[in-house]
C-alpha cells in the first residue's frame, strides 16, 4: 500500500497551516529552524515520565503527504471574508512537499525529566510547523499513561498488572494508543485484543459477571465454563456472594484437576478486596490450590494498591482499567514545542527564546541534546541539557534548573549518555523504534538506574536536571536582552 494513502498530514491545528501559508508568502518557508518537544512538570505529583510515543511519531512522518483530497479539502476553507483561506499556488506547494527535516528523539521507555527534549526537530520551518501538533497529540498521551503504568506496576511490586481499559478508554485510538503505552510502562498484558494484534501485546481475560447471571446457579456457570476453557478458568467469584463463590470455584476447580487440569484462580472485582483476598486465600490453600492466583479488579490505581497491600492483601494479580487508560487524576501531559533557534540569511543560527513571568515557562534556547551522567554503578547522577551551539567545556558545570544557585562540575572523565538519537536526516530515516517488548525492557533498566526516592509515588526526591552553564548564561542574557527591548519599545 502507498504510504501516503495513511497519511495523517491534516492532523493538525488550522493556525500551523496559517503560519506555512504565511512563511510560503514571505518568502520564509525554506527557513531552517529547531524545535524542542518538553514537559515542565512531572505528572501524577510524581518525580518522572516514561518517554512514550515515538513509534507512532515515526509512522506519521513515514506517510506524512498531503493527498489530493486533503489538497482540495484545503481549497475548501474559507476565511472570515468567505474568500479561499489559502491561494492555488501554495496548495500547489503542498501538494509536492516531501519532509526533509532532521529529527532526533529520546527512545521510548527512557526515564526523562522537565525541560529535557523528548524530541528535537530541525529543518525548514514551515516542514517544523506543519507536524507539531500531531508529534504534541502522540507524545503527550502515550509518556502520561505509560507513566501511570509504571507507577501503577511499582505499587505491585513485581506482581503481574493487567490492563482493561479499553471500555472506559478515550475512544478507539484512545484505547488502542493506551494499551501500546501501558505495555511500555509495565504492564504484563492487555484484554485488548485489536492491539494485542496490531502490537504484539500479550492478551488476557477472565469473564463478566453476565456469564455467571445467564446460568441457573454460580457453580453451573464456572462449570460449564471449565468444560469449554479447561486451562483458561479464572473464575469471578463475587456475582452473589464472594466467598460463597470462591467455594464454588474450588468445586469445579477440583473436577478440573481430576481430568488432568489445572484452575488458575479467582477473581474478586468488588467489596473489600483486602479482608476478601486474605479469606479466600484461606479457603483455596485449605482445598490444595496453593498455586490459584487471586486476581483483583475495580477502579483500582497505583495508590489503593499501595494500601491493598500495606492491609495485607494476597491479591497477586491486578486487572486496571479506567484509572490508568483516562490517566484519572491528571488527564494530560502539558508537553509543549518551542522555537530554540532560527537560522540567519548567511547560514548562521540565532538563538531564540521566549520570556514569561514564571520562570519556568521561559523556553531554554538553542539547539539541545540531554547528557545523563552515570556513577561506576550505572545509576544516573545528573542530566545536564546543552546547547550543540555552543562549545562544551572539557568540565561541565550544571547550573540547576529551578534552584541556579545550585552547581555541579563534571570533567570529561565521567560516563554520560547523550539521550537524543538521531531518527531522520535529510527526511530519511536513520533511527527506528525497537519492537515493543525491548522498549518495555528498556523502561525496566532504566527505572533500575534511579534511586527508589527519585521514583516514589509523592513527594519524590528531585533528581537533578539543570543547563550546562554556558547554555545557562545564554539564557539569562537573552531574557535581559528581551527585557530590555521590550522597555525601550514601550518608551518609544
Ligand atoms: N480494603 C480496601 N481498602 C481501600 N479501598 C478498597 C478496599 N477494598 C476495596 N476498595 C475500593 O473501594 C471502592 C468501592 O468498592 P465497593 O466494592 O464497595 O463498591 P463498588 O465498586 O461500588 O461495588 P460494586 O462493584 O459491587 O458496585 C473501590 O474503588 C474498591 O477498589
Ligand atoms: O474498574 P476498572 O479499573 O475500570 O477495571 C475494569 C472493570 O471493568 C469491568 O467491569 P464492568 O462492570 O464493565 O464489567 P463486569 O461485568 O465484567 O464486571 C471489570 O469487572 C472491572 O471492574
Ligand atoms: O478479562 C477481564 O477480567 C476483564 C476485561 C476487561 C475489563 N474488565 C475485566
Amino acid at each position: 500500500m502507498n504510504p501516503a494513502s495513511n497519511s495523517l498530514a491534516l492532523l493538525t491545528d488550522l493556525y500551523e497551516l496559517t503560519m506555512a501559508y504565511g512563511y510560503w508568502k514571505c518568502g520564509g518557508a525554506e527557513r531552517h529552524a529547531a524545535f524542542h518537544l518538553f514537559f515542565r512538570t512531572s505528572p501524577f505529583q510524581g518525580g518522572y515520565v516514561i518517554a512514550a510515543g515515538l513509534g507512532p511519531v515515526l509512522d506519521f512522518l513515514r506517510s506524512f503527504r498531503f493527498n489530493p483530497d486533503d489538497i482540495e479539502y484545503l481549497g475548501t476553507i474559507v476565511g472570515n471574508d468567505g474568500r479561499p483561506l489559502f491561494e492555488p499556488a501554495f496548495l500547489q506547494y503542498l501538494a509536492e512537499l516531501e519532509l526533509t527535516l532532521e529529527v532526533d528523539a529520546i527512545p521510548e521507555g527512557t526515564v526523562v525529566f522537565p525541560h529535557e527534549p523528548l524530541l528535537r526537530v530541525c529543518g525548514p520551518i514551515l516542514q517544523c510547523q506543519l507536524i507539531e501538533t500531531a508529534l504534541l497529540n502522540q507524545i503527550n498521551y502515550q509518556s502520561l499513561v505509560a507513566t501511570k503504568a509504571s507507577r501503577v506496576v511499582m505499587a505491585a511490586d513485581g506482581d503481574a498488572v493487567l490492563e482493561f481499559g479499553l471500555r472506559r478508554a478515550q475512544g478507539i485510538d484512545g484505547g488502542l494508543t493506551a494499551s501500546r503505552a501501558a505495555f511500555i510502562g509495565g504492564c504484563a498484558a492487555t484484554s485488548n485484543v485489536l492491539a494485542g494484534k496490531r502490537f504484539g501485546i500479550p492478551v488476557k481475560g477472565t469473564h463478566a459477571h453476565s456469564w455467571v447471571m445467564s446460568f441457573d446457579s454460580e457453580q453451573e456457570a464456572f462449570q460449564a465454563y471449565a468444560d469449554a476453557m479447561p486451562n483458561n478458568c479464572v473464575f469471578l467469584v463475587d456475582t452473589y456472594d464472594t466467598l460463597q463463590g470462591v467455594r464454588h470455584a474450588v468445586q469445579v476447580g477440583r473436577r478440573l484437576r481430576r481430568s488432568g487440569h489445572r484452575m488458575v484462580g479467582i477473581r474478586l472485582d468488588s467489596g473489600d478486596l483486602a479482608w476478601l483476598s486474605i479469606e479466600a486465600r484461606k479457603i483455596l490453600d485449605a482445598a490444595g490450590f496453593e498455586d490459584a492466583v487471586i486476581v483483583a479488579s475495580n477502579d483500582l490505581d497505583e495508590r489503593l494498591i499501595q494500601s491493598l497491600k500495606l492491609q495485607g492483601a494476597t491479591i497477586t494479580v491486578w486487572g486496571v482499567g479506567t484509572k490508568l487508560v483516562t490517566a484519572y487524576d491528571q488527564p494530560a501531559l502539558g508537553g509543549v514545542y518551542k522555537l530554540g533557534a532560527i537560522q540567519e540569511d548567511g547560514g548562521q543560527w540565532q538563538p531564540r527564546i521566549k520570556v514569561s513571568e514564571q520562570l519556568i515557562k521561559t523556553s531554554t534556547p538553542g539547539i539541545q541534546q540531554v547528557r545523563r551522567y552515570l556513577d561506576n554503578d550505572g545509576m544516573a547522577i545528573a542530566d545536564m541539557i546543552f546547547n550543540m551551539l555552543q562549545p562544551t567545556p572539557e568540565t561541565c558545570t550544571v547550573v540547576d534548573f529551578l534552584d541556579t544557585t545550585h552547581q555541579t562540575e563534571f570533567d570529561a572523565n565521567v560516563e554520560f549518555v547523550d539521550l537524543l538519537q538521531p531518527m531522520l536526516r535529510s527526511g530519511k530515516f536513520v533511527g527506528e523504534s525497537p519492537p515493543l517488548n525491548e522498549i518495555r525492557s528498556r523502561t525496566m533498566t532504566q527505572l533500575q538506574q534511579f534511586h527508589r526516592t527519585v521514583l516514589r509515588l509523592d513527594n519524590p526526591h528531585r533528581y537533578r536536571v539543570g543547563l550546562e552553564r554556558s547554555l545557562h548564561d545564554l539564557k539569562s542574557q537573552l531574557v535581559r536582552d528581551a527585557r530590555q527591548r521590550n522597555k525601550a519599545e514601550s518608551t518609544t
